[in-house]
């Protein structure tokens, strides 16, 4: 049984890189944030806007209890998943965790492509939006860091270069 569980900074690529590793092994792909919406028929910034985060990341804790039950799948997580509760302890007993990291002024070039809406980032200007995730990602860190594996993107920035993150995630976990 195979359950690979990717985590790390929004923009990182967890679900681009994810969905390209599932799709590789015949794997079911799920995203953490995906799941959340179509379960709750509701947008994560919905669900930010009625809650706040403190309700969002009691919903979030929930879901991830029913997706890290699934057999052989890749798992996607947002980008705050294991700072909350002990969800980074129950990951690491649940599957093959891996931090997927990057430079902050790679995860800032990644977020500001795509169109995905993050409630956490709105209305920052450029300054403004590196600056919150330098502080932000030292905080976060040493969360990220009790994964047992650690992918390093930073410099596979590009589309082509997706195959490469996505190969040697599967050297680093051996699958
Ligand atoms: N290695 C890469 N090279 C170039 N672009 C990338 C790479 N990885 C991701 N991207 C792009 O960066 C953007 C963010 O990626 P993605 O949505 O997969 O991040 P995420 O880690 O899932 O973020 P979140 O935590 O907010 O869900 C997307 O537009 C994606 O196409
Ligand atoms: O980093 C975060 O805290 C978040 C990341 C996204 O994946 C979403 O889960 C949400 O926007 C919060
Ligand atoms: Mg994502």
């Amino acid at each position: 049984m195979k359950r690979i569980i990717i985590i790390g900074y929004m923009g990182a690529g967890k679900t681009t890189v994810g969905k390209a590793l599932a799709k590789e092994l015949g794997l079911q792909f799920y995203d953490l944030d995906w799941y959340i919406e179509s379960r709750r028929h509701k947008t994560v910034p919905q669900i930010f806007a009625e809650t706040g985060e403190e309700g969002f990341r009691k919903i979030e804790h929930d879901m991830l209890h029913e997706v890290a039950e699934f057999e052989d799948v890749v798992i996607s997580c947002g980008g705050g998943t294991p700072c909350f509760f002990d969800n980074i302890d129950y990951m690491n007993g649940q599957g093959q965790v891996v931090y997927l990291k990057a430079e902050p002024e790679v995860l800032c070039k990644h977020l500001k492509m795509g169109k995905t809406e993050r409630p956490l980032l709105k209305g920052k200007s450029s300054d403004e939006l590196l600056t919150f995730i330098n502080e932000q990602l030292s905080r976060r860190t040493p969360f990220y860091e009790k994964a047992r594996y650690q992918l390093d993107v930073s410099l596979m920035d590009n589309y082509e270069k997706i195959k490469i993150s996505v190969s040697k995630l599967r050297e680093l976990v051996g699958i």
